[in-house]
């Protein structure tokens, strides 16, 4: 019996000229992702088959399970054209992948025009050789709870049954590049991975004030970077750690109590944005929402915003808590989220928070220190990372200073 993996793009989606480099940008992402394990493919107009021998088959279709813009997946058995033989492998797929008893349909498409039987003769056909087999098979035309699939091609037939649900999205490579604003809390990295999913090769940039924060909060994030890192085709994400102590430590001696936070984020949204500029990014994306806390409303993000210039995406802003948790339970960042370590901007959370800033009022806590020197200072400093699912932290956690903590992991 020949076994391959069915992948599907979701043709629906795929509109005109994009559809060529889509599927050329996701058969580089596939190669590039399955490029340790030994499997072959043929590539058919809009679909791709994965044959493998010998190869843990699970193993594979977890790894395709990383790459955005697959749509769907199958086991997929191959035979001949002959009736005889597809009847036969039809019996075989029953006897491996379904459940019995069950209601029972069969399905086929027939590209191969020329072949005898129509594709409804062929179901019926088959129907007719294998249900003598199976006592729990019930055929059942209208709401089937399975089907099996044959598909009729001019190289031979294919048959499977049931679709395992993929990513979806578009492959990363397509659609840009952007650079997320990382904290170590529950929304950032799902607002990276929705971004990402969308086919946004994306950045990581975390504001780190060590040691007014403690150094496990940048464990935190670099842990949350190699759960991000397996959604990338290379298995590899840039980390830049933006250090933001001094930055921090003049916002909390000048800026009255209740404009921390907003002025705090004016000064990431500015780092955000002359990195990006300069490193070639074309959009600044958070994990921002309305409503979740006191300081994030409509006035605070246009006060906030004011600064900038460049597209800022939010893309969490509509989803219920809920479903944030559940996605981070499913990319695996959940976990590493809720541990307890503050970064700068769970420190000093100000009692009053204002819900209504004014950008004049922004300016004038602002001109109470001289912020555009540090900066620059910060942006001189930032520290780039590249992040794999293996990177290894084993560093004495206390008594250094981030940067010297660092530096053996550090690489431009
Ligand atoms: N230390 C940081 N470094 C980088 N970005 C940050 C940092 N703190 C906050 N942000 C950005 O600002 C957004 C809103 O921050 P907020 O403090 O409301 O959330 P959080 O508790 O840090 O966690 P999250 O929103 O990720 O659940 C974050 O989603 C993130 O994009």
């Amino acid at each position: 019996m020949e076994k391959a993996i069915l992948i599907r793009f979701g043709d629906l989606v795929l509109k005109g000229k994009n559809k060529p480099k889509f599927i050329g940008q996701i058969k580089k992402n596939i190669r590039s992702k399955l490029k340790n394990v030994n499997v072959e493919y043929t590539f058919q107009h809009d679909r791709i088959y994965v044959h493998f021998n010998e190869v843990d088959s699970d193993e594979v279709i977890k790894q395709l399970g990383y790459v955005s813009g697959i749509h769907s997946f199958s086991y997929i058995y191959k035979t001949t054209k002959d009736i005889e033989s597809i009847a036969q492998l039809a019996k075989e797929v029953i006897q491996k992948e379904v459940k019995l008893p069950t209601t029972f349909k069969i399905e086929t498409k027939r590209t191969d025009k020329n072949y005898p039987l129509k594709s409804l003769e062929i179901s019926q056909k088959v129907a007719s050789l294998v249900l003598p087999s199976f006592d729990g098979l019930k055929v059942e035309v209208r709401n089937p709870e399975t089907v099996l699939d044959i598909e009729l091609r001019s190289e031979g037939t294919y048959i499977y049954v049931g679709k395992i649900p993929a990513l979806g999205g578009f492959p990363i490579g397509l659609g840009g590049k952007g650079l997320v604003m990382l904290s170590g809390g529950i929304d950032s990295p799902v607002a990276a991975h929705l971004m990402m999913k969308q086919g946004i090769d994306v950045e990581l940039f975390h504001f780190e004030s060590t040691p007014l924060t403690p150094l496990e909060s940048v464990q935190k994030v670099i842990e949350i970077a190699k759960k991000l890192a397996y959604y990338t085709p290379y298995n590899k994400i840039k980390l830049h750690l933006v250090p933001f102590t001094k930055i921090h430590e003049a916002i909390l001696s000048y800026v009255a109590d209740p404009y921390i936070i907003t002025i705090m984020r004016r000064m990431f949204y500015r780092l955000g944005e002359i990195y990006a500029n300069q490193h070639g990014l074309d959009t600044l994306i958070n994990g921002e929402s309305v409503g979740q806390v006191a300081s994030q409303t409509l006035s605070s993000i246009k006060v906030i915003e004011n600064v900038t210039s460049i597209p800022i995406l939010r893309p969490v802003i509509t989803y219920d808590k809920n479903d944030i948790i559940n996605i981070s339970k499913k990319i695996d960042t959940y976990d590493i989220s809720i541990l307890p370590f503050n970064d700068c901007c769970s420190i000093y959370v100000p009692r009053n928070p204002v819900t209504k800033p004014t950008i004049d009022q922004a300016l004038k806590e602002e001109s109470r220190f001289e912020f555009k020197e540090l900066l620059e200072d910060a942006l001189k400093n930032v520290q780039t990372m590249i992040i794999t699912p293996t990177t290894d932290f084993e560093i004495a956690l206390h008594g250094f200073d981030v940067k010297d903590a660092l530096s053996s992991y550090t690489q431009e």
